[in-house]
């Protein structure tokens, strides 16, 4: 799974096509009825994604979805699950970007009520190693989250500066799909279960944060769509140069 590097939709793939065979998926059927929402992931290549959603299917949650999803809906939760990568030079893979742009230009104590756990994937082969989930795990406990800890199941205690108490899948290192499983194991085991019938809370900032991520969300389509407008007016000019100049190559040939 970790060595393909194909880009991903934000839409979860379907649960059919999920080659993701961890241990994990033999305890299938877990004995709570759960009110835990489903894993929000962010995700370029995949890896967080399939991680989302072998727990979806272990914990017999609907598919997950993304993480910018979550920010344009803010679902009342007990617990958040977040698995996303770093991308780029420590950018947030697809389905954070919104996510990521909030965390980067808000402030304010707007998470205050809502509880999270973190797993992170990224490679030490990149000196941006860790960004994004560093940054997305210091911005949202500086804007009132609660951390709930985790081991990291790092091999290496070398992140710098440190960011404890949450899940570190390196894919430099051999291993990543097991300290990935370690981490879910962990969750479905240790965490899951204690947040199992817990009442499920608004963030105190929903209004704020709603009008906050619709007006990215639109910035961010309305800019692709500026450039879909650009591409076509670039297109059409390159077509008049063209006929213009087989015309003038008509006239003076005859
Ligand atoms: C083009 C590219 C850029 C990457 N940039 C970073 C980075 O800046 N920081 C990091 O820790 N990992 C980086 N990685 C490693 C990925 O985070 C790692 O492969 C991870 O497993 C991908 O998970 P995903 O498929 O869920 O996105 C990068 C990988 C690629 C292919």
């Amino acid at each position: 799974m970790l060595t393909t590097v194909r880009e991903t939709s934000n839409r979860p793939a379907p649960l059919d096509h999920v080659e993701y065979t961890l241990t994990l998926a033999r305890r299938q059927r877990f004995p709570l009825s759960l009110t835990t929402l489903p894993p929000f992931s962010a995700s370029q290549t995949s890896n967080s994604e399939s991680a989302a959603i072998q727990l979806c299917k272990t914990l017999s949650l609907p598919p997950p979805t993304t993480l910018d999803n979550y920010l344009l809906t803010l679902p009342p939760t007990n617990l958040l699950i977040i698995i996303l990568s770093s991308y780029g030079h420590g950018a947030s893979p697809l389905g954070g970007r919104i996510f990521r742009r909030y965390l980067d230009s808000s402030s304010g104590m707007n998470f205050k009520g809502l509880k999270f756990c973190l797993l992170g994937l990224g490679s030490r082969d990149y000196t941006t190693f860790f960004n994004n989930p560093k940054v997305t795990v210091e911005r949202l406990k500086e804007m009132g989250a609660e951390l709930i800890p985790t081991p990291s199941f790092d091999v290496q205690n070398s992140l710098s500066p440190k960011c404890d108490n949450v899940g570190v899948a390196d894919a430099s290192i051999d291993g990543q799909d097991e300290r990935i499983e370690k981490w879910l194991n962990y969750v479905v085991d240790e965490i899951v279960q204690k947040f199992e019938g817990r009442e499920e809370k608004e963030v105190e900032g929903r209004g704020e944060i709603l009008r906050e991520a619709k007006r990215i969300y639109e910035e961010e389509n309305g800019e692709e769509e500026v450039v879909k407008e650009e591409m076509k007016g670039v297109g059409m000019f390159g077509f008049l140069v063209v006929l213009i100049a087989i015309f003038a190559l008509y006239i003076m040939k005859y």
